[in-house]
């Protein structure tokens, strides 16, 4: 076990938004952790500081220990925006020119290609592709190079139930062979199924961190969350 992220105090401004105002953030290694809010919360936002893909104004961000430089991005696996595909490619060869650009062993992309439930679709183009497709393939390829730390953007967008279902077992797995995962999600059924914690961001600001069993109110998640919003 150990801490994958800290983020102490972050803030980011867009514009005329305080998109961040001072945002404390913990994941553990081995343990999936969920990020929920209401739209414009700061999550997107808050994933793209953690992945070096935006600048905070303030506060400080540690990955593994150590504060953040690019070069820890190694470990990182991220999906935050839509994953960058050729549209004449296969996923295979999607997979093969990844595996050559990150020196990855190729040897993985049949077993990443299953547990993405892409396998049926290996050799067809992706101009072909469903949304969900093109983020099952999104995935595969951020876990080609074995991340220890795996964030994903709403993962389950535009996943069909039992997409949805193997994307919970998927990272269950991972978390189970170590891996720190942070995944926002819009879906409170999807994240009590995959999470052992949550944080909850409204306004840029954190309303809630912990485990999942406290943001539940009578032992309903959707009452604890709305409760949440509500008190303003
Ligand atoms: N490029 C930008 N310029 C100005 N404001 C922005 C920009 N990007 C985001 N924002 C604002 O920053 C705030 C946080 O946005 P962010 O995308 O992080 O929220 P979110 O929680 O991911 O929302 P959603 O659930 O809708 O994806 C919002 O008020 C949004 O309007």
């Amino acid at each position: 076990m150990g801490t994958a992220v800290r983020v102490s105090g972050l803030t980011k401004r867009l514009g005329r938004t305080q998109a961040l105002a001072g945002v404390d953030l913990r994941v553990e290694t081995g343990r999936v952790h969920g990020l929920l809010g209401p739209n414009g919360a700061g999550k997107t936002t808050l994933l793209k500081t953690i992945t070096g893909l935006s600048r905070p104004d303030s506060g400080s961000l540690e990955l593994f220990g150590a504060p953040f430089t690019r070069g820890v991005l190694r470990d990182v696996g991220a999906l935050v925006t839509q994953p960058g595909l050729w549209s004449r490619y296969t996923a295979v060869e999607h997979l093969r020119l990844h595996a050559r650009l990150r020196g990855a062993d190729p040897a993985l992309i049949p077993r990443l290609l299953a547990d993405v439930g892409m396998a049926d679709h290996a050799d067809r183009r992706v101009s072909a592709y469903s949304l969900g497709m093109r983020w099952r393939l999104g995935i595969a390829i951020t876990l080609l190079a074995r991340p220890r730390l795996l964030v994903l953007d709403e993962p389950t967008n535009g996943l069909d139930p039992v997409g949805m279902r193997d994307m919970r077992a998927l990272l269950r797995r991972l978390a189970a062979d170590g891996v720190a995962v942070l995944v926002s999600s819009h879906h409170l059924d999807q994240i009590a199924q995959t999470c052992d914690e949550v944080t909850v961001l409204v306004g840029g600001t954190v309303r809630f961190a912990g485990p999942l069993d406290g943001l539940a109110w009578d032992g309903d998640l959707e009452k604890g969350f709305f409760a949440l919003l509500d008190r303003g």
